[in-house]
């Protein structure tokens, strides 16, 4: 899988090439990554990509050329090495919200051409020229769409064979972290008193059976107080049983 950034900010991404089982990955040669600067695609000594918008407003505008000459190159780059094009993908607070089947189809294609916003926004004329899809990361304001970008690329690449290995690929499998769509229990490690603080007996038992019940229990918990809609979709799934449906009954009353 390939991915490539246009971006003002191309050390942003050392976060997820530079770092962790990410990192790791594109040493192996499981996925590869190219960064591109519009700034490389200027014509005048200043370097310009960005200009006022027409219409008055706050802020500044991305310029058009510099954006689309970069993702020429890219395109032009992939031709050349026998890649198959990918889509070019906008991340925009007015594009499609990602999430983890996001990831499994985006892993599913050639690699994605991600456009990274700064400033208010992009020419219209180069969304409508170069832009396949637009994606976001969710409602909230953030500073440039790198910050969007490294979330979704760092899911994407979690999913590509070998990349994990098979327990951490067990906690991968439901993005709820949990193998059955609910809020992952409470974790816990050395040492077992922490500052007069104990690990729960359940865990310190041995027994297996008593240890699952304990997870399942804590999790039933955890997801009925912050995210009551997963019991739901579990209980239509009909991934509930009846020790979990007795506790949730004696919990809600
Ligand atoms: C709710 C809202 C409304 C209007 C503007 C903004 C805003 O934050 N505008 C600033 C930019 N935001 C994003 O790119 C961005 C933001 C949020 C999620 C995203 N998912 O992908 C990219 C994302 C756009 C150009 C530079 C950064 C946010």
């Amino acid at each position: 899988m390939r991915f490539d950034a246009i971006t003002l900010f191309p050390e942003i991404f050392a976060g997820i090439t530079g770092h962790g089982v990410t990192s790791r990955a594109l040493s192996q040669g499981l996925w590869s990554f190219h960064a591109w600067n519009p700034r490389d695609y200027t014509q005048d000594v200043h370097r310009t990509v960005d200009d006022r918008p027409y219409g008055g407003g706050p802020g500044m505008v991305m310029m058009a050329a510099p954006l689309e000459a970069a993702v020429r190159d890219v395109q032009a780059d992939r031709e050349r090495l026998g890649q198959p094009r990918g889509q070019v993908v906008l991340l925009s607070p007015t594009g499609r919200r990602f999430d983890q089947s996001a990831a499994a189809q985006w892993i599913a294609g050639p690699g994605k051409i991600l456009v990274c916003g700064r400033y208010e926004g992009v020419d219209q004329r180069f969304v409508d020229r170069c832009v396949d899809e637009e994606w976001s990361l969710g409602d909230f304001v953030l500073s440039g769409g790198e910050l969007a970008a490294l979330p979704m690329m760092d899911a994407c690449v979690r999913l590509l064979p070998g990349v994990l290995n098979d327990d951490q690929s067990a906690l991968q499998d439901s993005f709820h972290v949990n193998l059955d769509g609910l809020l992952d229990s409470p974790h816990y490690t050395r040492p077992e008193i922490y500052d007069g603080e104990a690990v729960p007996e359940a865990l310190l038992s041995g027994h297996h059976a008593r240890i699952a019940r304990w997870r399942r229990d804590q999790s039933l918990r955890l997801t009925l107080a912050r995210r009551p809609e997963l019991i739901e979709q579990a209980r239509r799934d009909g991934r509930l049983d009846k020790a979990d449906e007795k506790l949730l009954l004696g919990l809600q009353g």
